[in-house]
């Protein structure tokens, strides 16, 4: 048998590669995983927004999972941009027979305000996919969806977790303070204990694709048989660094530098 881990994502793409199945292979590699994946749709953005968005066929999605599932196991799924219902059930199907970590972006709108998930998904990701999951990391206005109450502080974010643990069945919430102000503070709730990762905020427009890549390496550390909480710490400590040595490309808001931890004992690398 052979010792390399391996982790799927399950997403919508990003030409552009700063977001959805191209920021999670990229994140994947990084953390030496093996990386896999199964498009959901086919996006067309960049760095300024989304222009289109071409959604694959159900039956499409489900040849594609299998075709990973019949032939590599993956450690550990995650899932990012699920548009529709029918796709969510899918899916949903597929992942209750198996037994590795499953970790939900909750994907619902892109930073550019484009409406990634159908209305009417965001009560079937509370009721289908949620329970299914052993982490969900929603940003700010994702939880406040799926809780259905305003998060303006941490200590909002605190109730929102435990509410998506407690009443909506995940095994742990991450809420992301990304959409706050101050400090960059994560909070993870896990059944027993609240858990804070904080960051200094980096002033900077270029974030787009955070929220995948942050999943994506918790992902990639729970294939490796790290437990949530230290899969979240390297993916704080990760996205931190990834934010902080900015890359500077595009023309809106830019990618992340998925080699940024590499650099930590090196000048700035960015542009503006
Ligand atoms: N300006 C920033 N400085 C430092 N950390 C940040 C900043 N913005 C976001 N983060 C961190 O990045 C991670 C992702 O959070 P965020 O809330 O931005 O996700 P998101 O909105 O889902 O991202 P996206 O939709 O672009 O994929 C979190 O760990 C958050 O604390
Ligand atoms: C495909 C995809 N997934 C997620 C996001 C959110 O960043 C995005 N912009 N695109």
């Amino acid at each position: 048998m052979s010792k390399v881990r391996s982790a799927l994502t399950i997403a919508g793409t990003d030409p552009s590669g700063g977001a959805g199945i191209q920021a999670d292979l990229k994140s994947f590699q990084e953390r030496e995983v093996y990386g896999m994946s199964v498009v959901t749709s086919v996006v067309a953005q960049n760095t300024l927004g989304v222009t289109d968005i071409h959604n694959l066929p159900v039956s499409f999605i489900e040849k594609q999972l299998q075709s990973v599932f019949s032939d590599i196991e993956p450690n550990a799924v995650k899932t990012g941009m699920i548009a529709t219902v029918d796709m969510m059930e899918v899916i949903a199907e597929i992942l209750k027979k198996q037994s590795v970590h499953y970790v939900i972006d909750p994907v619902m709108v892109a930073k550019s305000g484009h409406n990634l998930m159908e209305e009417p998904s965001r009560k079937t990701i509370r009721d289908v996919l949620i329970p299914l999951a052993s982490v969900v990391t929603p940003n700010v206005p994702e939880a406040e969806i799926l809780v259905d109450f305003t998060i303006t502080n941490t200590e909002d974010a605190k109730r929102a977790a435990k509410v998506i643990v407690e009443e909506l069945g995940a095994k742990a919430a991450v809420v992301k303070g990304g959409h706050l102000t101050g400090e960059a503070i994560d909070v993870l709730y896990d059944k027993q204990d609240y858990h804070f990762f904080k960051s200094e905020r980096t002033n900077t427009k270029h974030t787009h694709g955070t929220g995948c890549t942050f999943s994506a390496v918790i992902t990639a550390e729970l294939a490796k048989g790290k437990s949530i909480v230290e899969a979240v710490a390297i993916a704080k400590q990760f996205i931190t660094d990834a934010i902080h040595y900015t890359l500077g490309i595009g023309k809106g808001n830019g990618p992340t530098n998925h080699w940024g931890y590499r650099l930590k004992s090196l000048p700035n690398q960015g542009g503006e």
